[in-house]
């Protein structure tokens, strides 16, 4: 007799279980109120949540748009997954490599040449010596640097800055990468080739997580929609009613 069964659903890379992160904002006070307040024992910071129990797993091979507002959460999602935060309650599981394209050439140091930068930025991500040298060609032919390459990134252009930091991210060994806003840099023409690279890496089965303001570019790259709303999440989808979502909360 022949069976039939429900293929069982793949682990998730992702766990968000719960998920507090709170900020404890100053109060910019005058000297006669900061004086009132530590006789009274206030306290002068007010806890300010910037993601209020967010909940959501993600399987393997799946891209995400993270979608809202400013200052709805999105950035503080990314960094909490690439574990530059820790949440304040809640847990959050990763399975794999994650690789970070927050603020891309954010590790840049500007007196290092492009160069000496690749193999700094690419162990900061995880990978080896032999890894870098493996791939060096690749990622400078991809960020289109050319002879700058030996020029220290002080020399160069906001551009050309993402375009390396861009290259060395997406050259290296990942199972889960983190995009914020990066799409937005460099010409259309680079742009185009980034998306395709990260078409490239979504069929070799990379999760993906991208924060980008763009509904289109998220339409052509993700399947599937977080709304953020002040923090909490109003909406968990596919891209397409989420960016529904998104845009009647803008009204
Ligand atoms: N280190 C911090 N200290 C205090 N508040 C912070 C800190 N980081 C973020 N916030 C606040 O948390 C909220 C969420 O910020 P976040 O950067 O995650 O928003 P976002 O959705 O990425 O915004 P944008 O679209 O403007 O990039 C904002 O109100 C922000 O001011």
């Amino acid at each position: 007799m022949r069976k039939t069964f429900e293929p069982r659903p793949a682990d998730p890379v992702i766990i968000f279980d719960n998920v507090q992160k709170t900020f404890n904002l100053r109060h910019a006070r005058s000297l006669k109120q900061t004086v009132l307040a530590a006789v009274r024992r206030r306290d002068r910071f007010e806890a300010f949540n910037a993601l209020d129990h967010v909940t959501f797993a993600v399987a393997p091979g799946e891209s995400v748009a993270v979608l809202g507002r400013n200052g709805s959460g999105k950035s503080t999602t990314l960094k909490l997954l690439s574990g530059v935060l820790r949440p304040t309650s809640g847990n959050i599981y990763t399975m794999g490599r994650v690789a970070g394209l927050l603020e891309v050439g954010a590790g840049f140091h500007p007196d290092l040449t492009g160069r000496e930068n690749v193999y700094l930025n690419a162990a900061i991500l995880g990978m080896t010596k032999a890894e870098t040298e493996a791939r060096f060609d690749d990622i400078v032919a991809f960020s289109e640097i050319g002879n700058f390459i030996d020029t220290e990134v002080k020399r160069y252009s906001s551009g050309m800055h993402a375009r390396l930091g861009f290259s060395v991210a997406v050259h290296a060994e990942h199972d889960i990468l983190l995009v914020d806003e990066v799409l937005s840099v460099g010409d259309a023409e680079f742009r185009e080739k980034c998306h395709a690279k990260m078409r490239e890496l979504q069929a070799a089965g990379n999760t993906m997580f991208i924060v980008s303001h763009s509904a289109e570019q998220v339409r052509k790259l993700c399947q599937r929609g977080i709304v953020l709303d002040r923090g909490v999440m109003v909406f968990d989808g596919p891209i397409d009613d989420a960016i529904a979502a998104m845009q009647q909360k803008r009204r």
